[in-house]
């Protein structure tokens, strides 16, 4: 089971926790109530059948009047046709609201999903949120369609019903309402076992739909490393669990409906037998227990169906659970109550005293980060150099606040990022990253993507494109078969890595910056390539300032300064020259960046 279930044990009741989805539902709750208000009369429809057929058999029947029997069958006729009415317009009126609701549901679930900060989706599996967004949200859907107008609808409908019933024989109403009783028994124990076992069920749906999408993503890996007949069988391991777990919830939903069968059998039986002796006792008329009979059957229905929803309701209160999971996750990087504009927009990066540590980590580790100091003046091109896993990464993050201090600050124009809005936080600075991430869109709008402002198919829009282009030595975009028009990204063209990082880096240049932040972005490039890209990138670095980690010595050389990064802690700032002169650590970690990466270039030839 996946990290992110809690037992149902723990959570609220079924009906608070339905509730919850009230907001979403309020605009359609007219429509909804009006709904269910045609259903109950749909089902008293169905009940009032049996009342004209007392009415003929006491009536024109007994007495043998033939004149009333035409209005009766006219009247059976009317309340036949205004039942298939009535079932036409319950299902236009649940329809629209159902999907609007689900979708209202989807677009909150996704803005929740961009707002929430990179620690949140560290922490969750991406099939778990696949899973909430799509199949709990459809279960969701399908309940307020058909599910709750039916399950409180049938409980209206019983009520009444049983209260007919009474009207016509007490004594056999008793017999059926007590001899029905034991069902309701039933469905309480059935609400604790089935929660349970659905909430299983789909977190284990969440599960296989993240390693389904680990083995697509991953595809090439595992051919490469023939891994494919292992994750075949870990795949089927945990569809088989599933299926366990699916047949254990289909045997749960059988016990209950032997026993939502058999109790209503058994009180048919029961009256039935009583209805023989009161009718022979003449206590009850022949039209009073075939009445009787016939709002019985009517009622059967409602009373049988109060099974398959009470198991769809507790699953949809698994999926509300599921849903507000993430709906309820607090999210500590938001923006400030009364933002802060940076009147005057130069790019002076600061970081003061500046502590961080990743939530996870034990209290006995020390702070990732510690006691930063750091100023990186307007236009000035600041390098970050370090071993691996000395925090250069997770000191570029804290810039956009990708992730937030957790000590000291960050400040951009002597203003705090987190005084700022995050919108104008993330237009002041600008990222990219190692992994270029591109989105199944064009390549135009893969590289305007930072600039939301711009038309995209705008003049001013395709020369900040082309710039951009230019700048990142993309030039191999004129020759994808619709240039900038091609989509890219997972749905489109395939592009090669060093290809992939100049368009995620020409994102990063068209979105006019006053602090570019480039965490290794052209380390797929090869050495002729990258020169290149980095002629081009000192032209705009020449009035922008950049933070940039460094893992080639060549990218090392594009910077004004070098910040050593060790063990968490700068332990020097100073020109490259300078550095290679005075510090031993810095020589090493050089030699090193050029051992590991750069086979191809003499460290000589960095050095001098
Ligand atoms: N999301 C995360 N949650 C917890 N720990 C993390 C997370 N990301 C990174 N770390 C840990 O933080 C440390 C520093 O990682 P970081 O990526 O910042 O180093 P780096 O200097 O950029 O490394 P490299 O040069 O290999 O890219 C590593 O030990 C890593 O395991």
């Amino acid at each position: 089971m996946s990290d992110q279930s809690i037992p149902p044990s723990s959570s609220p009741g079924t009906v608070r926790t339905l509730l919850r989805i009230l907001p979403f539902v309020r605009p359609f709750l007219g429509r909804t109530i009006v709904s269910f208000v045609v259903y109950v009369v749909l089902v008293l429809v169905q009940l009032a059948v049996p009342v004209v057929l007392q009415w003929i058999v006491d009536g024109p029947l007994a007495t043998g009047d033939a004149r009333q029997i035409w209005p009766a069958a006219g009247l059976v006729l009317a309340l036949g046709v205004a039942e298939g009415l009535l079932i036409m317009l319950r299902r236009f009126l649940v329809l629209t609201p159902s999907t609007h609701i689900e979708a209202s549901m989807r677009n909150t679930l996704y803005a929740k999903l961009q707002d929430l900060p990179v620690a949140f989706h560290d922490r969750w599996q991406s099939g778990q949120l696949l899973s909430r967004a799509m199949g709990d949200l459809g279960t969701i859907r399908r309940w307020l369609a058909f599910g709750v107008i039916l399950l409180v609808g049938n409980v209206v409908v019983i009520v009444v019903g049983f209260g007919i019933l009474f009207t016509w024989s007490w004594q056999l109403a008793l017999v059926f309402i007590v001899a029905s009783v034991p069902m309701w028994v039933v469905g309480f124990r059935f609400e604790h076992r089935y929660s349970l076992v659905s909430r299983r069920a789909q977190d284990q749906q969440g599960d296989l739909a993240t390693t389904v999408e680990e083995s697509v993503h991953g595809i090439r890996v595992l051919k490469a490393f023939g891994r494919g007949k292992h994750s075949l069988e870990a795949f089927l391991r945990q569809a088989e669990e599933l299926r366990g777990t699916e047949l254990e919830k289909a045997r749960s939903i059988a016990g209950l409906w032997l026993w939502l069968l058999l109790i209503p059998d058994t009180a048919f039986a029961l009256s039935l037998l009583g209805g023989v002796v009161l009718a022979a006792s003449g206590q009850l008329t022949v039209g009073g227990l075939i009445a009787f009979f016939a709002a019985a059957s009517v009622l059967r229905w409602p009373i049988e169906s109060i099974g398959w929803l009470l198991s769809m309701t507790f699953e949809t209160r698994t999926a509300v659970e599921r849903l507000f999971e993430v709906l309820d996750e607090p999210n500590p990087i938001r923006d400030p109550e009364h933002p802060v504009t940076v009147a005057e927009p130069r790019g002076r990066l600061v970081f003061e005293h500046v502590h961080f540590r990743y939530q996870d980590s034990p209290a006995s580790v020390p702070d990732l980060l510690e006691d930063i100091t750091l100023e990186v003046e307007p236009g000035e091109t600041m390098a970050l150099v370090g071993l691996t896993g000395s925090g250069k990464t997770t000191l570029t993050a804290l810039t956009t606040r990708l992730y937030d201090v957790t000590g000291g600050r960050v400040l951009i124009d002597g203003v705090d990022v987190r005084d700022l809005t995050r919108e104008e936080l993330r237009a002041r600075i600008a990222m990219a990253f190692e992994e270029a991430t591109l989105f199944s869109a064009s390549v135009r709008e893969n590289v305007l993507l930072g600039r939301p402002e711009l038309d995209v198919d705008s003049p001013e829009g395709e020369a900040v494109l082309a710039e951009a282009l230019d700048i990142a030595q993309a030039e191999f975009v004129e020759r994808l078969p619709m240039g900038a028009d091609t989509t890219i990204g997972e749905e489109g063209l395939s592009l090669s890595g060093g290809q992939r990082q100049r368009i995620a880096l020409a994102r990063a240049v068209a979105a006019r910056p006053s602090v570019l932040v480039l965490d290794d972005p052209l380390s797929a490039l090869d050495v002729d390539t990258e020169a290149r890209v980095e002629a081009g990138l000192r032209r705009v670095l020449a009035d922008t300032t950049a933070l940039v980690v460094a893992h080639r010595p060549s990218t090392v050389m594009l910077a004004d300064r070098v910040a050593l990064l060790e063990d968490g802690r700068i332990t020097d700032v100073g020109r490259h020259s300078e550095l290679l002169e005075r510090n031993p650590h810095y020589r090493h970690v050089i030699s090193s960046l050029d051992d590991d990466r750069d086979t191809e270039q003499a460290p000589q030839e960095v050095i001098a």
